[in-house]
Parts: structure tokens; C-alpha cells; sequence
């Protein structure tokens, strides 16, 4: 296995740096003991240490000599400003990952010196129940082993598969976003079945577990979606009334832009 003996590291202890260091430490693939974390936020760090047991610091030179995979999750607007900071103590044995949105491989590498190895990965915060929907890309220096590291890394905490960097915006308004669309929705469904009377707690299980198990049928059954949507609809009955709201209210449309703006978003970021 090739992480095997390998550390890891985490710049920036934020809702995703978090995530992903809780949902690999779960996942086992990791021992707490070899992954390494640092920001400036101390109350993040001492959760971190506190709860999952990983090693902690305020210094990201201290994650990046530690660590020989480093990943990056810190926001794109202040990307550069650390690869300042950390470059010249990252060398052709270390292994970086940027989850920054929007941001170009090409860009990332031309921050660090020459020859460095990077990996642009878009995960999602369902890492944290290891659920996670995750792509990554190659950068120029990065190797077929460096990609499978990556693949293994984000596949432990969720599906990840390997896309080239062009699509990297799209997946990021699809899989990255995405489970900020479905929260909303969520709650919107318990607050209709709240309105009909159900009590908050139990409208709010039924909703996710509503979503969890469709979610589930579409990636098990590897059925059409509009196919799926056809065994809940019985004729004159109770699904095609409400699906007749759906549509008047535009809601394929509604995804489909929202993916599509959250898209145009990551590429401005990259600009
Ligand atoms: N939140 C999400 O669902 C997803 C976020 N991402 C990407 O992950 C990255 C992080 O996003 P979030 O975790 O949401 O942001 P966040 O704001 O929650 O976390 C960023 C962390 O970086 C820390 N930080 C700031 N300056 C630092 C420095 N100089 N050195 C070390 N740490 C520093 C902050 O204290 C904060 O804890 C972004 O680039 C974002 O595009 C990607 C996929 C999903
Ligand atoms: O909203 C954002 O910019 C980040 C990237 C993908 C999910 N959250």
C-alpha cells in the first residue's frame, strides 16, 4: 500500500480541514499519530487534538516537515500568501494537495519552486461521514502514484474519481456546493410535513432518510433517475400532485442553474 509509513498534513482547521482530517482518522487510513495540523485559529486545533488526537500546531512549517503529504484547505484568496510562507521547506519528496476552489494547478505550482508535485482535489464536506463526493487532477509533477495516494486518501472518506483539470469547475458546482442545495431542501420538505402537522424531529429524519435512500437507489440501481421517479408516481395519486408543484415552480431549472452559477463562481476565483 502506498501510504503506507506515509504522514499527512493539514494547513488550515476550518469546516473542510476539519471534515476531512475527522472522516480519515475514522476511516482508519490514517492513525491520529500521523496526521499533523496547524492554523492560526487555536479553539479549531484543540478541538482537534482534543477530540480526534492528532498532532497540532500554529506554525505551518511544523505540518510541512512533518508531513509527506500536505494538504492545502485553506480559502483561495490567501493560497498564495501561505505557499509563501511554506515553499521553500517543500521539496520533491513532498506530496501537495490544494482543495481550494477554482484555483489552477498551473497557478499553485507556479508559487512553489520548481519541480514540486501537486494534486488539485474538490471534495465535499460529507467527508465528515465519510459520504464525501470528491475529484482530483494531476498537476505536472505529480506521478500515476501520487494520483492513486490521492484517489485512496479521498476514497476512504467517500467516492472519489480522477477528472481532467477542465472539469474541475464543474464538479465544483456540482459535488463541492452541492450539499448546501440539498440541506435547504431538507428542511423545507420537514417544514411541509411540519405544517401538515408532523412533529419538527421526526419531519426532519424522514426528509434526510427521503434523500438518503433516493440517493442510495440512483447510485445502486444504476437506473435512470426519470425512471426511478416513475415507480413513486402512480396514476391520479398522491406523488404526481406534488411533483406538478416542482415543475411550476421551475425546479429542474433552479439545479440545473445553481450548478451552473456555483460553476462560473469557481472560475472566476481562478481568474
Ligand atoms: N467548506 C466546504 O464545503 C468546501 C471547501 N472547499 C475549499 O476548502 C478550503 C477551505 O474552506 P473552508 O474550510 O470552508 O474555510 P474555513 O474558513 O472554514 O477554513 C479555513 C481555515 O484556514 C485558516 N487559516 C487562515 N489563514 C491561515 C494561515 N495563514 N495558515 C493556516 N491556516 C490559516 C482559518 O483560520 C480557517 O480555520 C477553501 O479553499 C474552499 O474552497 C472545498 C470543498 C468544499
Ligand atoms: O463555497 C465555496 O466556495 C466552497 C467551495 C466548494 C464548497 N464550498
Amino acid at each position: 500500500m502506498s501510504l503506507e509509513g506515509k504522514k499527512l498534513g493539514f494547513i488550515g482547521t476550518g469546516k473542510m480541514g476539519s471534515a476531512l482530517i475527522k472522516g480519515i482518522c475514522n476511516a482508519g487510513l490514517f492513525s491520529p499519530s500521523n496526521v499533523y495540523a496547524s492554523d492560526l485559529y487555536e479553539p479549531s486545533l484543540d478541538e482537534l487534538k482534543q477530540n480526534v488526537g492528532i498532532n497540532v500546531s500554529t506554525d505551518n512549517i511544523d505540518t510541512v516537515n512533518n508531513s509527506d503529504i500536505i494538504v492545502l484547505a485553506i480559502k483561495p484568496q490567501i493560497i498564495k500568501k501561505v505557499i509563501a510562507g511554506i515553499k521553500d521547506d517543500i521539496d520533491s519528496d513532498k506530496l501537495v494537495i490544494s482543495i481550494a476552489a477554482g484555483v489552477k494547478i498551473a497557478d499553485i505550482e507556479s508559487e512553489f519552486n520548481d519541480g514540486t508535485r501537486v494534486i488539485r482535489v474538490m471534495p465535499n464536506i460529507a467527508a465528515t461521514v465519510a459520504e464525501a463526493a470528491s475529484a482530483i487532477t494531476q498537476g505536472s509533477n505529480a506521478s500515476k502514484e501520487d494520483a492513486e495516494d490521492a484517489l485512496e486518501i479521498f476514497g476512504a472518506v467517500g467516492s472519489a474519481i480522477q477528472v481532467t483539470e477542465n472539469l474541475m469547475d464543474a464538479v465544483t458546482g456540482l459535488s463541492g456546493s452541492g450539499p448546501a442545495y440539498i440541506f435547504p431542501v431538507i428542511e423545507a420538505m420537514a417544514d411541509g410535513a411540519v405544517y401538515e402537522g408532523l412533529d419538527r424531529k421526526s419531519a426532519l429524519v424522514l426528509a434526510a432518510q427521503t434523500i438518503l435512500g433516493a440517493a442510495k437507489m440512483a447510485l445502486e440501481t444504476e437506473t435512470h433517475p426519470g425512471e426511478l421517479k416513475d415507480m413513486v408516481t402512480s396514476p391520479a395519486g398522491t406523488t404526481i400532485r406534488g411533483i406538478k408543484v416542482l415543475e411550476e415552480y421551475g425546479i429542474r431549472s433552479a439545479f440545473m442553474q445553481a450548478v451552473i452559477e456555483s460553476s462560473k463562481r469557481s472560475k472566476e476565483l481562478g481568474k
